[in-house]
């Protein structure tokens, strides 16, 4: 008996990971699949550019990604840098005018030009828009509660309507759209709001009838029992999510909120991935048990 050579060994690795890829390459061609980038991925130039890699990868296989991109860690070091000062409540910043003005400064001029960038060293595929921009996203001040006190923390919000019009003209244009997450403030003419973007990602997903939501975290999934490390979660039903929701560790409740939404919006599946691994979006979306937690209607 001879022993498979060791490079045959991996060979046949490569093969097999290309080929699981087939089903799902064939059920998400030509469908909408909303990316939320964040976390450390957006402050690391490498992961940054290994992510716009995974976007351009996902339009060449005809797939339609749409990104939605929020930038906290930006934000505060460009204040910090213009000397802003900021108040604190409970721990939040408080979003003043004046540092409203940064927030788009730095999400619309920053951030999205920089995954533009990445993404546009491929091709002319990339565009930004803003949720200011042709309606896309009307927004509404909303504070947070803090001990069973809400709290005001000025010009944040949540996004309570979507104009999907432009994200889809983009799309059908053949292009990658990035959307910034702020938003004109409903109640009062000519302010904007820097929405979160969590939140925004599913709302878009569900009104544009995206295939799938994926967000970029900073963990590698749901635990079902944090801290244990056995308990990380594959997939998870929508009503199980819900009844586990309120126990769940205090970061992690916006994001899983977030695929809530959107599975009980209608979109199939939303999951967590792991932002920190480079590629990680390539193994959610193109082998069978995906990288992260799935969260499924
Ligand atoms: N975390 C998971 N269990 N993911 C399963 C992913 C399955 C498939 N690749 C999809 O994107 O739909």
């Amino acid at each position: 008996m001879t022993q498979m050579r060791e490079e045959d060994a991996a060979a046949t690795i490569k093969a097999a990971t290309l080929i699981e890829s087939l089903p799902w390459l064939k059920k998400f061609n030509d469908q909408i699949v909303v990316v939320k980038f964040g976390g450390n991925a957006m402050v690391s130039e490498e992961l940054t550019r290994a992510f716009a890699e995974d976007m351009v990868y996902l339009r060449t296989v005809g797939i339609k990604p749409v990104v939605v991109h929020g930038g906290g860690p930006q934000i505060t070091k460009m204040l910090e840098r213009l000397g802003i000062e900021s108040e604190f409540r409970g721990g939040y910043r408080v979003t003043s005018p004046e540092a409203m003005d940064v927030v788009r400064m730095v999400l619309t001029g920053q951030v999205s030009r920089d995954l533009v960038g990445h993404m546009n060293e491929h091709g002319p595929l990339a565009a930004s828009i803003s949720g200011e921009d042709a309606g896309l996203f009307v927004g509404e001040r909303r504070g947070v509660e803090i001990d069973g006190e809400l709290v005001d923390l000025g010009l944040v919000g949540d996004v309570v309507a979507v104009d999907p019009e432009a994200v889809h003209a983009l799309i059908d244009a053949g292009r990658i759209p990035v959307v910034s997450s702020i938003a004109p403030d409903k109640d009062t003419p000519g302010q904007s709001l820097n929405v979160n973007a969590d939140a925004a990602a599913a709302s878009l997903a569900v009104a544009l009838g995206a295939a799938k939501l994926v967000i970029l975290t900073d963990v590698a999934g749901l635990y079902s029992d944090w801290p244990n490390m056995d308990s990380l979660v594959s997939e998870i039903g929508a009503d199980e999510l819900r009844a586990l929701l309120p126990s769940l560790e205090s970061g992690m409740i916006p994001k899983m909120a977030a695929c809530l939404e959107a599975v009980d919006g209608g979109v199939p599946k939303a999951a967590i991935i792991d932002g920190r691994n480079p590629h990680s979006i390539l193994l959610e979306i193109f082998t069978q048990t995906g990288s992260g937690t799935e969260v499924v209607a």
